[in-house]
């Protein structure tokens, strides 16, 4: 049997609503679960394979978005959460009981600061944005999977509608260089 990608992408992908306005999030604690609610749709969501994001148990891939972090809001079991790894850039907050990560924030100079990162699987609603491309998939082979499954992960991507990457999509790289570039002084008008 293929391995799972992630269930949101495994069967095809069902669209969002653009009318969702948010949700609560629960990390999957059997009691006292801690719980995120977001006062907005998610945006930019993408399956990634790299080894940082979480992942469901047996998925090659995390599926993770952003919200602006005035929109997260920690609504029970707060004092479950703690950072993953402080030096990172996101700074994954994770259940000390069951692992799940509730939310990333970014607190450096960064392109993406302002920004949390999400996975929408937590959510019982309906109507979060859909998974939009597949980004740092070369990743899943230093998690061990083989390189020789790379075509048939790809492709299973493309027949589910996803462009692969093996960084992030174009438009957030072209983001990032920009940033680079305004800190080195360039000045690019009509932005
Ligand atoms: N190949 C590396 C890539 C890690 C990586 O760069 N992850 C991206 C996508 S989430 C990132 O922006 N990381 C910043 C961070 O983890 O703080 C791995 O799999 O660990
Ligand atoms: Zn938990
Ligand atoms: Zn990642």
């Amino acid at each position: 049997m293929a391995p799972s990608l992630h269930p949101l992408v495994d069967n095809g992908i069902t669209p969002g609503s653009s009318s969702f306005a948010g949700g609560k999030l629960r990390c999957h604690c059997a009691s006292d679960k801690v719980e995120v609610t977001l006062s907005s749709n998610v945006a930019h969501n993408h399956a990634c394979g790299c080894s940082k994001c979480w992942k469901p148990t047996g998925s090659l891939f995390s599926i993770v978005g952003v919200v602006p972090r005035d929109a997260v809001s920690v609504t029970a079991n707060a004092s479950k959460l703690s950072i993953v790894d402080k030096e990172a850039t996101i700074q994954r907050n994770a259940c000390k009981d069951c692992g799940v990560h509730l939310f990333g924030r970014i607190e450096k100079d960064h392109p993406f600061k302002g920004l949390d990162f999400v996975h929408v699987e937590l959510s019982d609603e309906q109507g979060w944005q859909e998974p939009q491309f597949a980004a740092f998939v070369s990743s899943i082979i230093e998690q061990g999977t083989h390189p020789n499954q790379m075509d048939d992960v790809r492709a299973k991507f493309k027949s589910v509608g996803l462009q692969t990457y093996d960084v992030l999509s174009p438009p957030l790289m072209d983001l990032i260089s920009t940033f680079t570039a305004q800190k080195a002084g360039h000045i690019f008008s009509n932005l």
